[in-house]
């Protein structure tokens, strides 16, 4: 049996308080501080393993499908996946999109709990961009993501009609990392099963457009990574919440990794990891 062991990595200070039970007499900035020094753990972790990188075939034949469509668009709707919303954006997204409308959509609610809900939308609020909370899995979200689009590209039309033109539905693209849940939210939307969504990453492998109602044209896509992950931590991050291709990592290597962030939570921490972890090894 391999043995997972990650050696290195400062101990977090709810562990100096004691008999190692995280309790209430640590501060904000204490806390803040411990996660800065969890990723610096998790730089230092991760340079002693082989490098998490997934680029399919599909992806590297969609995508530059993908950016001549995306031109196409009125408006572009961003998934991503709420555990994660810094690992699961896209580093070009930006060049790609340029000054086009976008809604930025933080999709698995239901897997982060309200204080981090409210400290994302507060991070994303400061930065000037409204962020759309939604559970693909249940719906939450996605009339109020229909609507939105339809309302921001609302100006198309009116051009349209100065210049003599018919009106025309207004063309969403939804785009993001695999798994995110694209799939599923246009599901939900339609209330049909439109588009294949299942639980692992790169099920959606070619662009497809569905309509919803007279007024709106929804492209699913495949998701998108980029060719190279610079950020090994972004990386690990996917691979733990399956984002990625499960053939890029070593599953115990990032097991490994996962019960050493688990042991930092002060509401799981090594009191509850560590007996699991041994009679799960014995
Ligand atoms: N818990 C939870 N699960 C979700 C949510 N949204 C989607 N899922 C599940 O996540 C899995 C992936 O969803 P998909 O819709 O296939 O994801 P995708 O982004 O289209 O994936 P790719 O085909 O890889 O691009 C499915 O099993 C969904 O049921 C959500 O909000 N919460």
């Amino acid at each position: 049996m391999k043995i997972l062991q990650i050696v290195g990595g400062k101990t977090p200070s709810w562990y100096e308080n004691g008999n190692g039970n995280p309790n209430s007499t640590l501060d904000g900035s204490q806390i803040e501080s411990d996660w800065v020094d969890l990723d610096a753990d998790l730089y230092y972790w991760t340079k002693a393993l082989r490098p998490v990188q997934w680029y399919p075939g599909h992806i590297a034949k969609t995508e530059k499908e993908l950016k001549e469509q995306l031109k196409l668009m009125d408006v572009v709707i961003e998934i991503r996946d709420a555990r994660i919303p810094m690992s699961t954006s896209h580093p070009q997204m930006d060049s790609w999109l340029g000054n086009k409308k976008r809604i930025l959509v933080l999709n698995r609610e239901d897997m982060i709990s309200t204080a981090d809900r409210n400290a994302w939308a507060t991070y994303f609020a400061r930065q000037g961009t409204k962020v759309v909370f939604s559970n693909g899995q249940l719906g939450m979200g996605t009339m109020k993501l229909g609507r939105l689009a339809k309302v921001l590209a609302a100006d198309v039309n009116v051009k349209r009609r100065a210049k003599g033109l018919l009106s025309r539905p207004v063309r969403a693209g939804i785009v993001g990392y695999p798994n995110v849940g694209k799939s599923s939210l246009i599901n939900r939307l339609l209330k049909r099963r439109m588009c294949p969504a299942a639980p692992r990453p790169g099920v959606t492998r070619v662009l497809k457009w569905v309509r919803f109602g007279s007024d709106l044209e929804l492209l699913d896509s495949p998701g998108i990574i980029p060719m190279r992950i610079s950020d090994q931590r972004a990386a690990i991050k996917l691979a733990i919440c399956d984002d990625i291709g499960e053939r890029s990592y070593d599953v115990a290597d990032v097991a490994a990794i996962l019960v050493q962030i688990l042991t930092r939570i002060p509401s799981v921490g090594k009191h509850c990891v560590y007996p699991l972890t041994e009679s799960a090894l014995s």
